[in-house]
């Protein structure tokens, strides 16, 4: 129920509207279902005395329509038609709805992870993430769609049952209290259903995870033979879900047998009490009968649409406590001012560590614009920390990081970031044109930027020589790519922005000699225009760059800060 309360409350204009139209649509049907009763009056010839009979007969007369046969079958047809158009509306409008309400909970979920500190962000498994986006905003939307039927439904059940309440309200008061009854003694099915949705959401969670973290790896885990462990463990968190479905499923069902011939027996019931204790009149007892029925149908359908709601409920909630917990976890910027990069940055006594492992213990950085700075150091020893404190994606626990004398901590960190290129370890292309790869959907960059930059990238001659140019498309992860080529697209990426500073990690650790040879040139080329500072171990990048630090110990220390050290000599520090 407060699922059901708060998908109303979540979208309120779209719950009411789908409501009101099937509110009308029930109105409709109970209209030219009661037409039914002089309808029968007439066939048996009797004359029309019922209070519902004799309204619909004025009614017929106020607009000028002698009650005769034909009449009112065509105020029945007419009025199952209305019901008809109006539902088709309904049904529309639903459609649209749960569309909407997926992506509405889609788009929360991915704005409040990607507004998240870093940290948190790091640790959410991507598999659970897919999850969420696809399978539980799917199941989540459905909900929806259930919660306004059981609404609607609701309604409908209530608009018979007070149209059977002006032909016989004992009869109608006895056939609700039974079927209340008869709604408690089958709530147990209910709640076992929503037992077994909540196992799905959470298997589900947890499967997802799994299969993207053994897809990831499945190249090695096949070339050792070793994809068997894989299949057996994914084999037993399937055989579980199934289980959780089959009960869901076996619930649905016994709910949907079980109400069928109780609702037979109940039906045969008030035919006897009506016919042989109260002694209706046969028209009276035949529509009623067919209302009852309706209002009974109508109630145990608003109980199998609550049971499918309930199944799918946990999924809303999971979702939205994913979106509740990534907000509590935003990053939170101070800084309002504006930033340069005019003389440089300077990190000064900085202090960081990871939950317990301390990796900076007094780092000292000085890094004038347009060096081009190499960072090297053994694996683990913080260097891409570094770069993460400078793009405020980290921040430290003492100590000032400074740009252009100005700490981090009072600029307006989208303003410093938008002056920040960056090149990851390990970049991975989409599939999709190169244009598509350069802009990655910001409108504010132009064909003309892309271009621009792949010409800084020095990418401009493999891509105008490519048959469809920068409209090319890449293969997946860019596979259609070489690395170098891949990696130049990674670098004009970075400059479409038209940052200053540009940061890059790693980017020649998975090349060859000639295209390392390419990028450091290429490098070398920018660090005309641009502040550059490189993670590398490659002794031809190190070579490339006029300043050179090694970070140890929680400290960095300047190694050269001419130009070309010697490679032998640094071999030795890496
Ligand atoms: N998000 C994190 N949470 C906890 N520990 C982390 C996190 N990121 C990195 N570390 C740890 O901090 C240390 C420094 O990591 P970092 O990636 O900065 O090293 P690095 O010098 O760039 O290494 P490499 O050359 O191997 O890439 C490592 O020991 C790593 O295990």
């Amino acid at each position: 129920m407060r699922t059901l309360i708060t998908y109303i409350m979540v979208f309120p204009k779209r719950s009411a509207f789908v409501l009101i139209a099937l509110l009308l649509a029930g109105v409709a049907e109970a209209l030219s279902l009661t037409a039914l009763l002089p309808l029968l009056s007439i066939a048996v010839g009797e004359s029309v005395d019922s209070k519902m009979g004799q309204l619909i007969v004025n009614m017929l007369h106020e607009i000028g329509l002698e009650p005769t046969l034909e009449t009112i079958l065509l105020v029945i047809v007419g009025g199952m038609f209305l019901k008809g158009a109006i539902l088709l509306l309904t049904n529309q409008q639903v459609g649209h709805t749960v569309a909407h309400v997926a992506t509405a909970l889609r788009l929360d979920l991915i704005k409040a992870l990607l507004a998240s500190r870093w940290q948190y962000y790091l640790r959410q498994p991507a598999g659970a993430l897919a999850n969420s986006i696809a399978t539980e905003a799917y199941r989540a939307a459905n909900g929806f769609e259930h919660s306004v039927n059981v609404l609607a439904l609701a309604i409908e059940a209530l608009v018979y049952s007070i149209v059977a309440l002006f032909i016989s309200w004992e009869a109608t008061l006895g056939s609700l209290i039974i079927g209340a009854i008869l709604f408690m003694v089958l709530h147990r099915l209910v709640r076992a259903t929503k037992r077994a949705g909540n196992k799905q959401t959470h298997l589900l969670r947890h499967l997802l995870t799994y299969l993207s973290d053994v897809l990831g790896s499945v190249k090695s885990l096949k070339a050792m033979a070793r994809d068997n462990v894989a299949d057996v463990i994914l084999r037993e968190q399937t055989r579980l879900l199934e289980k959780a479905t089959r009960k869901e499923v076996t619930n649905r069902a016994a709910l949907l047998a079980l109400q069928e011939p109780i609702l037979a027996a109940l039906t045969a019931s008030g035919l006897y009490l009506a016919l042989v204790i109260w002694k209706l009149s046969l028209p009276e007892v035949m529509v009623m009968v067919f209302l009852l029925t309706r209002v009974l149908g109508l109630l145990n359908k608003t109980q199998r649409r609550y049971q499918q709601l309930v199944a799918q409920e946990s999924a809303y909630w999971a979702l939205r406590s994913a979106a509740e917990e990534a907000r509590m976890e935003a990053e939170r910027s101070t800084g309002t001012l504006i930033p340069t990069l005019e003389q440089g940055l300077n990190l000064r006594h900085i202090v960081f560590s990871y939950e317990r492992k301390t990796i900076f213990s007094d780092l000292n950085i000085e890094i004038p614009v347009h060096s081009f700075t190499a960072l090297i150091g053994s694996s683990g020893a913080g260097k891409s920390t570094l770069l993460d404190l400078l793009c405020g994606l980290a921040e430290p626990e003492s100590g000032e990081i400074l740009i252009d004398g100005v700490s981090l901590h009072n600029i307006d960190l989208r303003h410093w970031r938008h002056m920040i290129g960056y090149v990851s370890q390990d970049t991975v292309l989409l599939h999709d044109t190169i244009l598509s790869n350069i802009l990655v959907g910001d409108s504010t960059i132009s064909v003309e930027d892309a271009e621009r930059a792949l010409r800084q990238a020095g990418a401009w001659d493999f891509v105008n020589s490519l048959p469809d140019g920068i409209h090319t498309i890449v293969g997946e992860r860019g596979g259609m790519l070489s690395g170098g080529q891949r990696q130049r697209i990674a670098i004009a990426r970075a400059l479409a922005h038209q940052p200053k500073l540009l940061l890059l990690d790693e980017p020649t650790s998975a090349l060859d000699p000639e295209s390392e040879r390419i990028i450091c040139t290429t490098l070398q080329n920018l660090s005309k225009e641009f502040t550059i500072i490189v993670v590398s171990h490659q002794p031809a990048v190190i070579n490339a760059a006029n300043r050179v630090f090694i970070v140890s110990n929680g400290k960095a220390e300047l190694l050269s800060d001419t130009g070309l050290p010697a490679v032998t000599d640094l071999k030795e520090e890496i």
